[in-house]
């Protein structure tokens, strides 16, 4: 493929690339500086151990914070370049709308602060960066990419810096190439990878540093320290539109029920926002089904149960939304899933897979249609979890609700009208769309970050920006250490013991006691019943409405975020100064700390899903 390569442009998207995103006060100009914030820890000790120990060398380093040194008025305006830099980008994850605006942004801080600077991108992804294929990014192929969708610019393959030989050729490529920073863009396996290889390149004593930033339509890398990912906000409110044209078309023919399969894979973020967007009639989350442990029949029933209540009303239309993680969600699937896997791991052959199941789980494979079968037995994807985005769940559904319809008919508790069921995916097609603003902006802004990290010779780090809810000019940046981004899964082995997995930064679910799904909530009966549906439009680049955000950053706890941020600075107080045989005095002081950390989290949702604090 020839990447880099000019592309024709719709007059849309000449105008998208000769438009510079704005950048927040802090970032703007040659005088940023970096403040170093507190020290990182992790409070739960089995956690804490175990990161220690697969981390020594990054863990527990301190936040770092850019302030704009115009600002200040001790501080002189002259003019500082900086040393030039040779750095590297790999696009490691999925594509996501506004990852070219990370190398965008990346590239004009280097060049803003010494047009010495070079900077290589690697191509088709981890396996470019493997092989040391790269093409230098230069000023035409930025302004060929600028605020466009899709990762056309370097391409991307296999999503994995995992096995040893994959960390080697990454360090011999960094060492080889000289380069004074990688920056990997990615979501939560990208970033847990960057994790590795920051270690590893600090234990090799290489000179590059690494860098990460939190790109994936999914938004599920979410913590104390990044509010939100690049490429969300776009492919909500793409997808949004889909739903809401759908949901305006069964209001005007009455006759159809249309399945909607959003992306979302171990979580239902995007199926949410797109829910509290355009108000379909009914939505069904993977986080509802995993707490509730409901079944395929649970789930079937439901749907029925709510297609005869409104055929009661003479209402014969309506919009089902789901997430292409349901099906793993659902026990009887996941374990289906997981025999299947196994079988497929150990080489049987695919014709043989049905007669290897267990008796249980071959009853519920031959009961599926047969291209349901073909897409279940996939091979899986190199994170080994199904390929969710192939198997169409939401046609699943709309035949087991039509079986039961008609069974409800025949037995006379249905008198309505028949059951018609249309089915959709919206997947790729909304993760090529035009970025959205917020998300050209936050990309670019996070690009900049980026930049001023490996400048100041941090190393295992995610570039954050913060305060999003706010104008961008308001937005903070700074990096935050992976290691305080990452915790340690447990699996329950008997009463008492425990199999700790690998430190890894984990996708944060589906609150389900967080204001977003409180919202969805509220109003879920309105919505089945009365059909609210609400049409958001397209994107808007311009003028009034081109600034809103997705729903979900709007009304997640406005404080959050700082109020995790207090709590984990009074920890760190607590443990820095109390020490055996301290002083009254220096428990006195602790004391006022413990007692303002109980005020903080009684305002705060017991479920935080942090476990740093
Ligand atoms: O492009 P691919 O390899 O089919 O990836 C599909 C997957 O990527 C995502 O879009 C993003 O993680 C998922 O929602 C989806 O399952």
């Amino acid at each position: 493929m020839d990447f880099g390569a000019a592309m024709e442009m719709s007059c849309l998207q000449k105008r998208r690339s000769s438009s510079l995103p704005e950048l927040p006060h802090c970032l703007k100009g040659t005088d940023v500086e970096i403040e170093i914030g507190e020290a990182t820890t992790v409070s739960d000790p089995v956690d804490a151990q175990s990161i220690k120990r697969c981390f020594p060398l990054t863990c527990g380093q301190p936040l770092l914070h850019f302030v704009n040194s115009l600002s200040r008025t001790t501080i002189s305006s002259q003019r500082k370049e900086k040393p030039a830099v040779k750095v590297g980008v790999v696009f490691a994850g999925r594509q996501s709308p506004g990852g070219h605006n990370v190398v965008c942004g990346l590239y004009d801080a280097m060049k803003s602060h010494n047009a010495d600077s070079s900077l290589i991108g690697f191509c088709g992804g981890t396996t470019g960066l493997f092989a040391q294929s790269f093409l230098h990014i230069t000023e035409n192929v930025i302004a060929t990419y600028r605020n466009q969708g899709g990762f056309g610019m370097l391409g991307r393959t296999v999503d994995q810096i995992r096995t040893t030989q994959q960390v080697n050729a990454a360090l011999a490529a960094c060492q080889s190439l000289n380069l004074n920073g990688l920056v990997i863009i990615g979501g939560v396996t990208s970033n847990t990878d960057a994790a590795q290889l920051a270690e590893t390149f600090a234990e090799a004593n290489c000179l590059t540093k690494v860098i990460g930033v939190p790109v994936t339509i999914n938004g599920d890398l979410k913590n104390q320290f990044v509010e939100a990912n690049v490429g969300f906000d776009t492919v909500s409110k793409v997808n949004s539109e889909l739903v809401s044209n759908l949901c305006t078309d069964a209001l005007s023919a009455e006759k159809y029920y249309y399945f909607i399969r959003l992306m979302g894979r171990r979580a239902s973020h995007i199926t949410l926002e797109c829910a509290l967007q355009s108000h379909p009639n009914m939505v069904i989350l993977s986080e509802e089904v995993t707490a509730s442990k409901l079944t395929l029949f649970d789930i079937t029933k439901r749907i029925c149960d709510a297609v005869q209540a409104r055929a009661n009303q003479d209402k014969y239309h309506g919009v089902i939304l789901l997430p292409e993680g349901l099906i793993e969600s659902i026990p009887e699937a996941y374990a289906l899933l997981q025999d299947i896997h196994v079988l497929l791991k150990k080489g049987t052959q695919t014709d043989q897979i049905s007669t290897n199941l267990s008796p249980w789980a071959s009853a519920l494979f031959e009961s599926m249609p047969i291209f349901i079968k073909r897409q279940l037995l996939l091979s899986p994807e190199s994170d080994e979890s199904a390929q969710l985005s192939q198997i169409e769940t939401e046609k699943i559904l709309a035949q087991l609700v039509e079986t039961e319809m008609e069974k409800r008919t025949q037995n006379g508790t249905y008198k309505g009208k028949k059951f018609n069921a249309i089915c959709h995916f919206f997947g790729y097609q909304a993760r090529g769309s035009l970025p959205s603003k917020f998300d050209c902006e936050y990309a670019n802004a996070l690009g900049n970050a980026a930049y001023h990290l490996i400048s100041a010779g941090a190393n295992g780090y995610m570039a954050t920006v913060t305060n999003l809810k706010h104008d961008v000019s308001q937005w903070r940046a700074g990096g935050a250490p992976f290691t305080a981004m990452m915790t340690v899964q447990r699996i329950l082995r008997g009463p008492g013991s425990a199999l700790v997995g690998k430190p890894s930064i984990h996708p944060v679910a589906v609150d389900l006691k967080g204001k977003p799904y409180e919202l969805l909530l509220r109003d879920s009966e309105r919505f089945l019943m009365d059909d609210l549906y609400a049409n958001p439009g397209p994107i808007q680049y311009k003028g009034p409405g081109c600034d809103k955000k997705t729903i979900s950053l709007s009304v997640e706890d406005q404080d959050y975020m700082g109020r995790l941020k207090e709590l984990y600075a009074c920890l760190n107080k607590v443990k820095s100064i109390v020490k055996p045989g301290c002083s009254q005095e220096i428990l006195k002081v602790a004391l006022s700390s413990m007692t303002s950390m109980v005020d903080i989290l009684s305002v705060m949702s017991p479920d935080t899903n942090n476990k740093h604090l």
